[in-house]
């Protein structure tokens, strides 16, 4: 067994021995109280999953176990002659708990090498859909034609003893990390490059390599691609990718599985297909208004307009947080280090200058700042990757790292068959007429 597995083997026994324990002696405890909105309404704010991975503060933002993104651009081992922390670091960081060393995260860099072969089938599947398939489809089709190497699937057909669930999904998460690069970049280069395809690069790091496959090889690009890895990686158990890749994979799903489904929640407007939106909503209003860099008071009667005609402000908004995304702030950050000049990102700025104030006047938004998606798409075209219907996909790819640590610790803590229960609106009005009781356990 690996050392890091054994590592994670260790931590995983400790902390379920402490969850039996708390089970056992706290286990009827109240953690919340559930009103008939919240029901209603998205289950905002109830306390009803366990993530370790990371945890969401509403003003901080995301701590991954406890590092927030400042401290993991500092923390993190870095590239050499590079500045930004490696994703690898931040993937070992959620599953064992701990800040790697330079040593852990090159360790880790080589065995995602190792696995990363991608069988011919699953590139067949890709070239099966026509061009025009938006990237994300390709991208979950192509996951689930992966799933014929899962190791976890083939155990448990092979009669596989609860005990040894960790460790297939172990196997499987990390193979599937080391392949997605290789699948995404596919999907990039078949759709928007003529299907000439980039074989990796097995001396560079895991988004180095992605970086390179794309066809982006300027040490510029290799940075933001390991900045855009590491922060897009997790945002605490509830959001749409993870929940749902949790959901799924409490069914015994293996990792494949339940990765396809969480990526199908991500292409979702609300959620992660959000950053092409921003550049989308950003590229037609800078068409409309003739070009060159809007004024505060054109942007805000274009948002006025955006508004009037029913549809959200991409990029600004979110369930939980409740000031900017410290996800939107890091990226301003290597802006104004590596591109403070660009047009695009000086628009991006001008809008965060307008937004929110906007939003707040309508008095129902609860959150007008923006979000992680209000900025990757500028800083992603000043590099060149101008075709924005792809951008879902690199957040996909980032976001395995999180989800798919945490599906392991799933597996390792035993975690139960997710089944809320569920009532109709007919049942709510009894129950609001006092003619049936709330349902207990
Ligand atoms: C990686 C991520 O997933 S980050 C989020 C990416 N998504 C976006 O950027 C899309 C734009 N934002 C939104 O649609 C929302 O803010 C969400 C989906 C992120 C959060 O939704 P909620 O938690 O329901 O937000 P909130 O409670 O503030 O919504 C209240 C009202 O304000 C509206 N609102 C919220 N954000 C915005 C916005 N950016 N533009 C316009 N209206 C908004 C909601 O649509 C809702 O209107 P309604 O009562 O008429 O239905
Ligand atoms: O937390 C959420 O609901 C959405 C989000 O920002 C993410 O998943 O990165």
């Amino acid at each position: 067994m690996s050392y890091i597995k054994e590592k994670f083997k260790a931590k995983a026994d400790e902390l379920s021995a402490e969850v039996k324990d708390l089970l056992k002696n706290h286990g009827t405890k109240k953690v919340d109280d559930v009103t008939i909105a919240q029901v209603y309404q998205g289950m905002r704010g109830i306390t009803g999953l366990v993530t370790e991975t990371s945890l969401l503060d509403a003003n901080e933002g995301i701590r991954f176990r406890g590092y927030s993104i400042p401290e993991l651009r500092e923390h993190l081992p870095k590239a050499p002659g590079g500045a930004e922390p490696l994703p690898e670091g931040l993937f070992y960081l959620m599953l064992i708990g701990e800040l790697p060393t330079e040593a852990d995260v090159q360790n880790l860099s080589s065995v995602l090498g190792r696995r990363s072969h991608v069988p011919n089938h699953v590139f067949d599947a890709i070239e099966a859909l026509p061009v025009s398939t938006h990237p994300m489809t390709m991208f979950t089709v192509a996951v689930m034609a992966l799933q014929t190497e899962s190791v976890f699937a083939k155990a448990y057909a092979d009669g596989m003893s609860k005990k040894d669930y960790w460790s297939y999904m172990y196997e499987d998460t990390l193979n599937l990390i080391a392949r997605l690069p290789r699948v995404a970049a596919y999907i990039y280069r078949r759709k928007y490059k003529n299907g000439q395809h980039i074989q990796p690069d097995g001396m560079l790091d895991w988004a180095g390599n992605f970086a390179h496959m794309l066809g982006y090889d300027d040490e510029g690009f290799k940075e933001l691609m390991r900045l855009y890895m590491v922060i897009h990686a997790d945002h605490e158990g509830g959001n749409v990718s993870a929940h749902t890749t949790h959901l799924v994979g409490s069914a015994l799903s293996d990792a494949y599985l339940s990765f396809a489904a969480g990526m199908n929640g991500l292409a979702g407007p609300l959620h992660g297909l959000a950053n092409q939106e921003v550049i989308k909503w950003i590229l037609s209003m800078r068409e409309e208004l003739g070009g060159g860099i809007p004024t505060k008071e054109q942007i805000a009667a274009y948002v006025k307009k955006t508004l009037s005609e029913g549809k959200v402000v991409p990029g600004y908004g979110h369930a939980v947080l409740r000031k900017t995304d410290p996800r939107f702030t890091a990226q301003m950050e290597f802006a104004k280090k590596h591109l403070p000049e660009d047009e695009l990102v000086r628009i991006v700025w001008t809008v965060y200058e307008t937004v929110p104030p906007i939003l707040q006047d309508l008095g129902k938004v609860k959150n007008p700042w923006p979000n992680v998606d209000a900025h990757s798409g500028a800083l992603l075209v000043h590099y060149g990757l101008v075709e924005y219907e792809f951008y879902t996909v690199l957040f996909g790819v980032s976001r395995a790292l999180g989800v798919l640590a945490s599906l392991c610790w799933d597996r390792a803590l035993s975690l139960s068959l997710e089944r809320p229960k569920s009532v109709t609106s007919e049942w709510m009005k009894l129950f609001v007429e006092g003619k049936v009781e709330a349902i207990a356990e």
